[in-house]
């Protein structure tokens, strides 16, 4: 199904999921356009999956409007089978069908004619390094494996558009590297995506990306546009006890947010309120010796502050 130019490959508008008392998306608004990799960036629980799922019309909304493909979800989602993939962080195939049985299996699925399917689920193997395990049961795959045979299996039937939750949770950092690799092409053949993630690094490798947290939609945009517009100043302390320099900045004036990562904390820093002094200062009145320095933000710093301020804010810790 070929989409109008002008339109987005997804538009949702106050999109809403209750389950009993919980909100787990809260009124989301949203705009993914075609050919773009679409990052879904938020703590646990914040609602990523939900959302996911309720754009491929696998969950119904308790609110709110979606259209994906020019096609209204969940009303014409039916419509919409052969135009869509998904693809989980759950191993979805069949452990006990070989590598090469899972994806003619997901063909007949697709009603793809045996001809066609046998050729695709070869162009497939060859493209995802699998031709030479194509014997070997799917089970006893490696989680890499694994997961590039799942995303040979969503886009057997060459989706326009794509949903990934979470997909490379259980890979080792070179199998993330090239499975994002293997997504950047499918992008350069025009493939929407959109894909939920815990990791930084891949979600600064997102063209745009939404950032959820308690099921809101707290920040959206370029991985480039979010830092440019992240207030104040970003420091990195260095000192022997950074969890007692988090605890001894928490309070301090014009801090707004705090992150550990490894032996430093980063600071983020309303502009005028707190200077390196200002914060080396208020270390040393807690006994702390800390060197302090500013530094470019990045999307952790981005991720925190928009994760943390609500939550000092209304004082909802979740
Ligand atoms: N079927 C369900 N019934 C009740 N509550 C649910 C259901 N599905 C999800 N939730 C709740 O909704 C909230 C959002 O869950 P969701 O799985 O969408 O978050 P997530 O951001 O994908 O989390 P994670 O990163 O851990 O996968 C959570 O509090 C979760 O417990």
């Amino acid at each position: 199904m070929s989409v109008p130019d002008d339109r987005p490959a997804i538009r949702a508008r106050g999109l809403t999921r209750r389950f009993g008392a919980l909100t787990a998306v809260d009124r989301l608004d949203l705009e993914v356009r075609r050919g773009e990799v679409y990052g879904f960036l938020g703590p646990n629980g914040s609602g990523k999956s939900t959302t996911i799922r309720m754009l491929c019309g696998l969950l119904l909304p308790s609110a709110g409007d979606i259209e994906v493909l020019g096609r209204r979800i969940p009303q014409q989602a039916e419509a919409l089978k052969r135009s869509v993939g998904y693809m989980t962080q759950k191993f979805a195939l069949y452990d006990d069908l070989s590598v090469g049985e899972n994806p003619l299996f997901v063909a007949s699925v697709h009603d793809l004619p045996r001809a066609a399917a046998h050729a695709r689920v070869e162009t497939l193997l060859a493209r995802y390094w699998l031709t030479d395990l194509r014997r070997q049961l799917a089970g006893t795959l490696s989680g890499g494996q694994k997961q590039r045979l799942a995303l040979a299996a969503a886009v057997l039937h060459e989706p326009a558009l794509l949903f990934l939750d979470e997909p490379t949770s259980a890979v080792d950092p070179q199998s993330r590297r090239e499975f994002w690799d293997s997504l950047f092409e499918l992008a350069d053949a025009g493939t929407t995506l959109l894909v939920s993630t815990h990791y930084m690094d891949e979600a600064e490798r997102c063209h745009r990306l939404a950032i959820l947290d308690r099921g809101r939609l707290v920040a959206d945009g370029s991985p480039r546009a979010l830092m440019d517009g992240l207030p104040g100043q970003t420091f990195l302390v260095e000192c022997a006890a950074p969890r007692a320099a988090q605890q001894a900045l928490a309070g301090a004036p014009g801090v707004l947010a705090t992150a550990q990562i490894g032996a430093s904390l980063r600071v983020l820093a309303q502009g005028s309120a707190a200077d390196a002094a200002a914060l080396r200062h208020a270390l040393a009145a807690s006994g702390i010796g800390a060197r302090v320095e500013p530094t470019p933000p990045n999307l952790e710093d981005v991720f925190v502050a928009a994760t943390q301020r609500p939550r000092h804010a209304d004082g909802a810790a979740a």
